[in-house]
Protein backbone atom coordinates (compact mmCIF):
# COMPACT_ATOMS: atom_id res chain seq x y z
CA UNK A 1 0.00 0.00 0.00
CA UNK A 2 1.15 3.64 -1.00
CA UNK A 3 2.89 5.81 1.74
CA UNK A 4 2.72 9.98 1.83
CA UNK A 5 4.41 12.27 3.95
CA UNK A 6 3.40 15.77 3.91
CA UNK A 7 5.83 18.07 5.48
CA UNK A 8 5.30 21.62 5.89
CA UNK A 9 8.20 23.54 5.17
CA UNK A 10 10.55 24.77 8.38
CA UNK A 11 10.53 28.19 10.30
CA UNK A 12 9.91 31.09 7.57
CA UNK A 13 11.66 34.46 8.01
CA UNK A 14 7.91 35.69 8.55
CA UNK A 15 7.10 32.91 10.74
CA UNK A 16 9.54 33.90 13.28
CA UNK A 17 8.39 37.46 12.84
CA UNK A 18 4.35 36.53 13.20
CA UNK A 19 3.91 38.03 9.80
CA UNK A 20 0.92 36.76 7.68
CA UNK A 21 2.92 35.56 4.82
CA UNK A 22 0.75 33.66 2.08
CA UNK A 23 2.77 33.42 -0.83
CA UNK A 24 5.26 35.83 -0.07
CA UNK A 25 8.82 33.81 -1.20
CA UNK A 26 10.22 34.53 2.37
CA UNK A 27 13.40 32.24 3.00
CA UNK A 28 14.23 29.49 5.93
CA UNK A 29 15.52 30.33 9.55
CA UNK A 30 18.47 29.09 10.71
CA UNK A 31 16.06 26.84 13.25
CA UNK A 32 13.91 26.35 9.95
CA UNK A 33 16.92 24.70 8.55
CA UNK A 34 17.43 22.77 11.24
CA UNK A 35 14.01 21.27 11.50
CA UNK A 36 14.07 20.59 7.65
CA UNK A 37 17.46 18.67 8.02
CA UNK A 38 15.94 16.69 10.97
CA UNK A 39 12.60 15.72 9.14
CA UNK A 40 15.26 14.29 6.84
CA UNK A 41 16.62 11.91 9.39
CA UNK A 42 13.52 11.39 10.39
CA UNK A 43 12.70 10.33 6.81
CA UNK A 44 15.59 7.50 6.62
CA UNK A 45 14.62 6.35 9.79
CA UNK A 46 10.97 5.28 8.36
CA UNK A 47 12.50 4.02 5.32
CA UNK A 48 10.73 6.35 3.18
CA UNK A 49 12.13 6.19 0.35
CA UNK A 50 9.37 8.73 -2.56
CA UNK A 51 9.22 8.17 -5.70
CA UNK A 52 8.98 12.14 -6.29
CA UNK A 53 8.63 15.06 -4.46
CA UNK A 54 5.76 17.11 -5.34
CA UNK A 55 6.33 21.03 -3.90
CA UNK A 56 5.10 24.29 -4.67
CA UNK A 57 6.63 27.34 -6.47
CA UNK A 58 7.89 29.16 -2.69
CA UNK A 59 11.29 28.91 -1.91
CA UNK A 60 10.71 27.93 2.08
CA UNK A 61 8.95 24.39 0.94
CA UNK A 62 11.43 23.56 -1.82
CA UNK A 63 14.15 24.47 0.04
CA UNK A 64 12.87 22.22 3.42
CA UNK A 65 12.41 19.26 0.59
CA UNK A 66 15.44 19.45 -0.46
CA UNK A 67 17.37 19.45 2.39
CA UNK A 68 15.11 17.24 3.88
CA UNK A 69 16.12 14.61 1.03
CA UNK A 70 19.99 15.43 1.44
CA UNK A 71 19.68 14.40 5.21
CA UNK A 72 18.28 11.33 4.19
CA UNK A 73 20.69 10.35 1.10
CA UNK A 74 17.23 10.55 -1.35
CA UNK A 75 19.13 13.70 -3.14
CA UNK A 76 17.98 11.62 -6.54
CA UNK A 77 14.37 11.95 -5.94
CA UNK A 78 12.48 13.81 -9.33
CA UNK A 79 11.10 17.49 -8.13
CA UNK A 80 7.84 18.59 -9.40
CA UNK A 81 6.89 22.23 -8.56
CA UNK A 82 3.93 23.60 -8.95
CA UNK A 83 1.75 26.64 -7.67
CA UNK A 84 -1.08 24.86 -7.47
CA UNK A 85 0.55 23.32 -3.94
CA UNK A 86 1.35 27.07 -2.36
CA UNK A 87 0.50 28.63 0.66
CA UNK A 88 -2.91 30.36 0.89
CA UNK A 89 -2.84 33.25 -0.40
CA UNK A 90 -3.73 35.86 2.39
CA UNK A 91 -4.97 38.45 0.32
CA UNK A 92 -5.08 41.78 2.30
CA UNK A 93 -3.67 40.81 5.61
CA UNK A 94 -0.04 39.74 3.21
CA UNK A 95 2.48 41.23 5.27
CA UNK A 96 0.96 42.25 8.36
CA UNK A 97 1.65 41.62 11.85
CA UNK A 98 -0.51 38.78 13.15
CA UNK A 99 -0.65 40.02 17.17
CA UNK A 100 -1.48 43.71 15.50
CA UNK A 101 -3.83 42.72 13.34
CA UNK A 102 -5.72 41.15 16.79
CA UNK A 103 -5.65 44.18 18.21
CA UNK A 104 -7.34 45.79 15.81
CA UNK A 105 -9.67 43.75 14.78
CA UNK A 106 -10.17 40.98 18.13
CA UNK A 107 -9.14 37.36 18.35
CA UNK A 108 -12.02 36.26 17.37
CA UNK A 109 -11.90 37.88 13.82
CA UNK A 110 -8.59 36.97 13.20
CA UNK A 111 -8.81 33.24 14.57
CA UNK A 112 -11.58 32.75 11.24
CA UNK A 113 -9.38 34.54 8.76
CA UNK A 114 -6.47 32.20 10.00
CA UNK A 115 -8.36 28.96 10.80
CA UNK A 116 -12.25 29.06 9.11
CA UNK A 117 -13.15 27.19 6.13
CA UNK A 118 -15.03 29.73 4.01
CA UNK A 119 -14.34 32.95 5.29
CA UNK A 120 -11.51 34.64 3.15
CA UNK A 121 -9.47 37.47 4.41
CA UNK A 122 -10.29 40.97 2.21
CA UNK A 123 -8.68 40.59 -1.34
CA UNK A 124 -5.65 42.18 -2.22
CA UNK A 125 -5.66 45.55 -3.31
CA UNK A 126 -4.19 45.80 -6.94
CA UNK A 127 -0.51 46.96 -8.12
CA UNK A 128 1.15 46.61 -4.41
CA UNK A 129 4.53 45.24 -3.17
CA UNK A 130 2.67 41.68 -3.21
CA UNK A 131 0.41 41.99 -6.35
CA UNK A 132 2.34 38.74 -7.96
CA UNK A 133 -0.03 39.30 -11.15
CA UNK A 134 3.00 39.94 -13.10
CA UNK A 135 5.22 37.41 -11.58
CA UNK A 136 6.75 35.31 -14.74
CA UNK A 137 5.92 31.72 -12.27
CA UNK A 138 2.33 32.49 -12.28
CA UNK A 139 2.16 33.91 -16.31
CA UNK A 140 -1.32 32.81 -17.94
CA UNK A 141 -2.71 31.22 -14.89
CA UNK A 142 -6.15 32.43 -13.31
CA UNK A 143 -4.07 33.52 -9.34
CA UNK A 144 -6.32 34.76 -6.39
CA UNK A 145 -6.37 38.06 -4.86
CA UNK A 146 -7.70 36.31 -1.73
CA UNK A 147 -7.76 32.64 -0.27
CA UNK A 148 -9.91 30.84 2.17
CA UNK A 149 -9.10 27.46 2.91
CA UNK A 150 -11.70 25.98 0.88
CA UNK A 151 -10.80 27.82 -2.20
CA UNK A 152 -7.21 26.85 -1.77
CA UNK A 153 -8.32 23.28 -1.38
CA UNK A 154 -10.58 24.00 -5.00
CA UNK A 155 -7.43 24.74 -6.35
CA UNK A 156 -5.05 21.97 -5.02
CA UNK A 157 -7.65 19.25 -5.35
CA UNK A 158 -7.84 19.15 -9.52
CA UNK A 159 -3.82 19.29 -9.40
CA UNK A 160 -3.77 16.27 -6.40
CA UNK A 161 -6.55 14.59 -8.79
CA UNK A 162 -4.28 14.71 -11.98
CA UNK A 163 -0.68 14.43 -10.68
CA UNK A 164 -0.33 13.55 -7.47
CA UNK A 165 -3.24 10.50 -6.87
CA UNK A 166 -2.12 8.60 -9.95
CA UNK A 167 1.45 8.30 -8.71
CA UNK A 168 0.00 6.86 -5.37
CA UNK A 169 -2.60 4.44 -7.53
CA UNK A 170 0.43 3.18 -9.47
CA UNK A 171 1.80 2.01 -5.79
CA UNK A 172 4.23 4.74 -5.27
CA UNK A 173 5.05 6.48 -2.04
CA UNK A 174 5.09 10.59 -2.66
CA UNK A 175 6.79 13.30 -0.39
CA UNK A 176 4.52 16.30 -0.58
CA UNK A 177 6.94 19.34 0.58
CA UNK A 178 4.54 22.15 1.25
CA UNK A 179 2.43 24.69 3.47
CA UNK A 180 0.82 24.75 6.52
CA UNK A 181 -2.70 25.54 4.90
CA UNK A 182 -2.10 24.27 1.38
CA UNK A 183 -1.36 20.37 3.41
CA UNK A 184 -4.58 20.98 5.42
CA UNK A 185 -6.52 20.75 2.63
CA UNK A 186 -5.15 17.79 1.29
CA UNK A 187 -5.84 16.45 5.06
CA UNK A 188 -9.33 17.54 4.84
CA UNK A 189 -9.95 15.95 1.27
CA UNK A 190 -7.99 13.07 2.33
CA UNK A 191 -9.50 12.45 6.02
CA UNK A 192 -12.83 13.55 4.92
CA UNK A 193 -13.04 16.31 7.80
CA UNK A 194 -16.05 18.46 7.94
CA UNK A 195 -16.30 21.84 7.42
CA UNK A 196 -16.57 22.62 10.90
CA UNK A 197 -13.85 21.07 12.00
CA UNK A 198 -11.17 21.73 9.96
CA UNK A 199 -10.62 24.63 12.16
CA UNK A 200 -8.89 22.50 15.05
CA UNK A 201 -6.58 20.89 12.50
CA UNK A 202 -2.58 21.90 13.00
CA UNK A 203 0.37 20.92 11.13
CA UNK A 204 3.34 21.77 12.67
CA UNK A 205 6.59 23.35 10.76
CA UNK A 206 9.23 20.40 9.59
CA UNK A 207 7.42 17.85 11.32
CA UNK A 208 6.81 14.88 8.76
CA UNK A 209 3.20 13.07 8.58
CA UNK A 210 3.35 9.82 7.74
CA UNK A 211 0.00 8.87 6.17
CA UNK A 212 -0.79 5.05 4.99
CA UNK A 213 -3.41 4.56 2.29
CA UNK A 214 -5.28 1.78 0.79
CA UNK A 215 -5.92 1.34 -2.94
CA UNK A 216 -8.54 3.28 -2.91
CA UNK A 217 -6.24 6.40 -1.11
CA UNK A 218 -8.72 6.40 1.89
CA UNK A 219 -5.77 6.80 4.79
CA UNK A 220 -5.18 3.56 7.44
CA UNK A 221 -2.82 4.86 9.56
CA UNK A 222 -1.10 8.50 10.35
CA UNK A 223 1.34 9.66 12.27
CA UNK A 224 4.25 12.07 12.86
CA UNK A 225 7.33 11.24 12.71
CA UNK A 226 8.82 13.07 15.59
CA UNK A 227 6.20 12.14 17.82
CA UNK A 228 7.54 14.96 20.73
CA UNK A 229 6.32 17.34 18.11
CA UNK A 230 3.05 15.97 17.20
CA UNK A 231 -0.48 17.70 16.84
CA UNK A 232 -3.87 15.95 17.25
CA UNK A 233 -4.67 14.21 13.66
CA UNK A 234 -8.62 13.90 12.49
CA UNK A 235 -10.35 10.35 13.13
CA UNK A 236 -9.38 8.00 9.91
CA UNK A 237 -12.32 8.22 7.88
O1 LIG B 1 1.20 33.26 7.32
C1 LIG B 1 0.88 32.25 6.65
O2 LIG B 1 0.89 32.23 5.43
C2 LIG B 1 0.42 31.01 7.37
C3 LIG B 1 1.51 29.99 7.55
O3 LIG B 1 2.58 30.39 8.31
O4 LIG B 1 -0.03 31.38 8.64
P1 LIG B 1 -1.31 30.81 9.39
O5 LIG B 1 -0.77 30.13 10.62
O6 LIG B 1 -2.09 32.02 9.75
O7 LIG B 1 -2.04 29.88 8.50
Amino acid sequence: MPRLILLRHGQSQWNLENRFTGWVDVDLTEKGEAEADKAGMLLAEAGFHPAVMFTSVLRRAQRTGAAALEAAGLSDVPVIADWRLNERHYGGLTGLNKAETAEKHGDEQVLIWRRSYDVPPPPLAPGGEYDFTADPRYAGQPIPDTESLKTTLDRVQPYWDAEIAPRLRAGEDVLIAAHGNSLRAIVKLLFAVPDDQIVGVEIPTGNPLEIELDGDLRPTAARYLDAARAEALPALP
